[in-house]
């Protein structure tokens, strides 16, 4: 059978992480977070307590890190951090290290060597338009604002964080601008992806959307 290829994109909160891992654990494909490498720097960085703004030793960090992903864990040169990777803090910098273009670099080679093979699902920003532009099945996932921020604070509240929703509905607001309006592939669906708006759908039937997306590519129809 093909090796299938999934590109997930979306803004934050839109959904993405939690269908992309059930549609490759339901196809038994590989399921690539580039969100957490991006994330990984941006607390590898943080770590080091370096100039967060200085492109060059950020881009330096990127190129010398060992990400591993291995679901539902990452790891940065070995160290677990699967969960520090979600800190306030690292969410408030990353889309920061994500504008810079030689991290971008660095990472799109990364992942694009972990697809090369195909039987992979992965989620990301700029997936469907530049990191696996001839993926088989592409899908721009959205919400509106207020479900993604209900979504947000009830995670965080269950990952035992305080949460603001006015502050997350900044956040999330900010982080998307700063990703939509990069000078290197920012967030924006590719010409041809399917748009699903996951507004009032639950996981399950968003899930079961895209796996018919993928049924029909593998089984030759449209
Ligand atoms: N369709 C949905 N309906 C309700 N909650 C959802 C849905 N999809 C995802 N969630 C929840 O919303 C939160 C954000 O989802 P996540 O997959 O992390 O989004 P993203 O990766 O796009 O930022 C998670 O807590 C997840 O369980
Ligand atoms: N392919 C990607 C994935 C993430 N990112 C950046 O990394 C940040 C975190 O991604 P994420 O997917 O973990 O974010 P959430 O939407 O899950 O909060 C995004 O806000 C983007 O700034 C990116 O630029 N390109």
């Amino acid at each position: 059978m093909k090796r299938l290829t999934v590109a997930i994109d979306g803004p934050a909160g839109a959904g993405k992480s939690t269908v992309a891992r059930r549609v490759a654990e339901e196809l038994g494909l590989l399921y690539v977070d580039t969100g957490a490498m991006y994330r990984a720097i941006t607390w590898k960085a943080l770590q080091s307590e370096i100039d967060l703004s200085d492109e060059q030793v950020v881009a330096a960090i990127a190129r010398e890190a060992e990400i591993v992903l291995d679901p539902p864990e990452v790891l940065v040169d070995g160290v677990r951090v699967t969960e520090a990777i979600r800190s306030p803090e690292v969410t408030d910098h990353v889309s920061m290290v994500a504008g810079m273009a030689e991290v971008r670099r660095v990472l799109v080679e990364k992942q694009r060597q972990m697809a090369k093979d195909g039987g992979v699902v992965m989620d990301g920003r700029d997936i469907g338009t530049h990191v696996m532009p001839d993926a088989d099945v592409k899908v721009f996932l959205t919400a509106s604002i207020e479900e993604r921020v209900r979504r947000r604070h009830l995670e965080m509240i269950r990952r035992g964080y305080a949460s603001d929703p006015d502050r997350l509905y900044q956040e999330i607001k900010r982080r998307d601008e700063m990703d939509e309006n990069r000078s290197h592939s920012p967030l924006k669906p590719a010409a041809d992806a399917v748009m699903l708006d996951t507004t009032g759908r639950s996981i399950d039937e968003v899930v079961s959307m895209i796996l018919d997306l993928c049924r029909t590519k593998v089984s030759g129809g449209e």
